[in-house]
């Protein structure tokens, strides 16, 4: 498998207590921190009403180290860096992302005037929907944003767990996938584009299986009209991008959708190069049902217009098909990790 991260250390060396409280809503406050926003660069500026952060006033020994201990690095990447943390108060593990002001290529005015990067806004924006990561906490300093969001315990995320995996059976790929378009037809009901769907922003509960969407780094608000600024992952982005440097939003999600199923049930995704983007051509590796590889050639149509909506998605067949008990013994790894007897579950995945 290519590798497709950067500089990622390994997740949860060690955890302090169970997350009870994540924090209520009447919690949530940006503190300020010496602000200084003069210099910042305002790209794309949005009036919003849906955020509204109760601004502390900003005293010396009111830091952020004062409420966190900060601790291992879980990841680095465009905008910053995500420590591993825990609340002083009561223990709660955290992630603690730091965001450089200078790296933040969109912005958001709030109602009160404040300028915050869009991320926050829109991670703040889509706190309703099951599977998004939640915020904590935020902190302004005279250089960064600083954004306190749990830390689920036990935790990996779907690129290292595929890597370590294989690709996965297509039951298990259709929980995941389930959960994934679930998410993102809630964030897209929200305004919210994501814009950067892929394995390396989804979390995988190892108990459960449910998973959590991270980083909406790359995101923005969603419109009708095309898009001609991209922020995501290229492997990821679709043709029209490539090509024209255009795209529908919810038109190129479906295309990333489509990569990420195929890197599931195939073990790495389908195109590096932007020429087998633009051609699209599919080679699996694997053995897969009809009904699957024709989801993924649908999500994965060369003219957008082709492309299915989230909701034809989870009304496809492959989406929908009806458990048929496997009366065989053979037995399996569910992706919560678990050995199940696959007699209990559905297993027959021929067309
Ligand atoms: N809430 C969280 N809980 C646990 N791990 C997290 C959390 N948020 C981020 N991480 C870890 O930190 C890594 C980097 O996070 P994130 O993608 O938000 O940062 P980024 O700077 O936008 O990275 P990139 O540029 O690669 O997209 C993730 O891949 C994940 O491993």
């Amino acid at each position: 498998m290519i590798s497709r991260k950067i500089g990622v250390a390994s997740l949860f060396s060690c955890t302090m207590s169970q997350p009870q409280d994540l924090g209520r809503e009447d919690e949530y406050e940006l503190h300020q921190q010496n602000i200084v926003n003069n210099n910042v660069n305002l790209n794309q500026t949005f009036h919003s009403s849906h955020f509204i952060p109760r601004v502390k006033s900003y005293k010396e020994k009111e830091m952020l180290e004062s409420y966190y201990e900060v601790e291992e690095v879980l990841g680095s990447g465009g905008f910053g860096t995500v420590y591993a943390g825990y609340r002083r108060r009561d223990g709660l593990a955290v992630a603690i992302k730091h965001i450089l002001k200078k790296k933040v290529s969109s912005w958001t005015q709030l109602a009160n005037g404040m300028h915050v990067p869009m991320e926050l806004h829109l991670l703040h924006r889509v706190q309703h929907v099951p599977g998004v990561i939640k915020l904590i906490d935020t902190f302004e300093r005279h250089d960064s944003f600083i954004i306190i969001m749990e830390r689920p315990e036990n935790v990996k995320d779907l690129f290292d767990y595929i890597t370590e995996r294989g690709p996965l059976t297509e039951n298990d790929a259709r929980i995941f996938f389930t959960q994934i378009v679930n998410m993102v037809h809630h964030i897209e009901k929200s305004g919210v584009l994501h814009r950067d769907i892929k394995d390396e922003n989804v979390l995988v509960d190892l108990k459960t299986g449910l998973l959590k969407l991270i980083d909406f780094g790359s995101g923005t608000i969603l419109r009708e009209k095309d898009y001609d600024d991209f922020d995501g992952t290229r492997v990821y982005s679709p043709p029209e991008w490539i090509c024209n440097r255009l795209y529908n939003g919810r038109q190129a999600t479906v295309w990333s959708l489509g990569i990420l199923l195929f890197d599931l049930v195939n073990g790495d995704i389908p195109f590096e190069q932007d020429e087998q983007i633009k051609a699209a051509q599919l080679h699996y590796k694997t053995s897969l049902t009809t009904a699957c590889k024709d989801l993924i050639r649908k999500c994965l149509s060369i003219d957008p217009q082709q492309r299915p909506t989230l909701e034809q998605i989870l009304q496809h067949p492959w989406m929908t098909r009806v458990s048929v008990p496997d009366t065989s013994n053979r037995r399996r790894t569910s992706p919560t990790g678990k050995v199940l007897d696959v007699s209990t579950m559905s297993s027959n995945e021929s067309l």
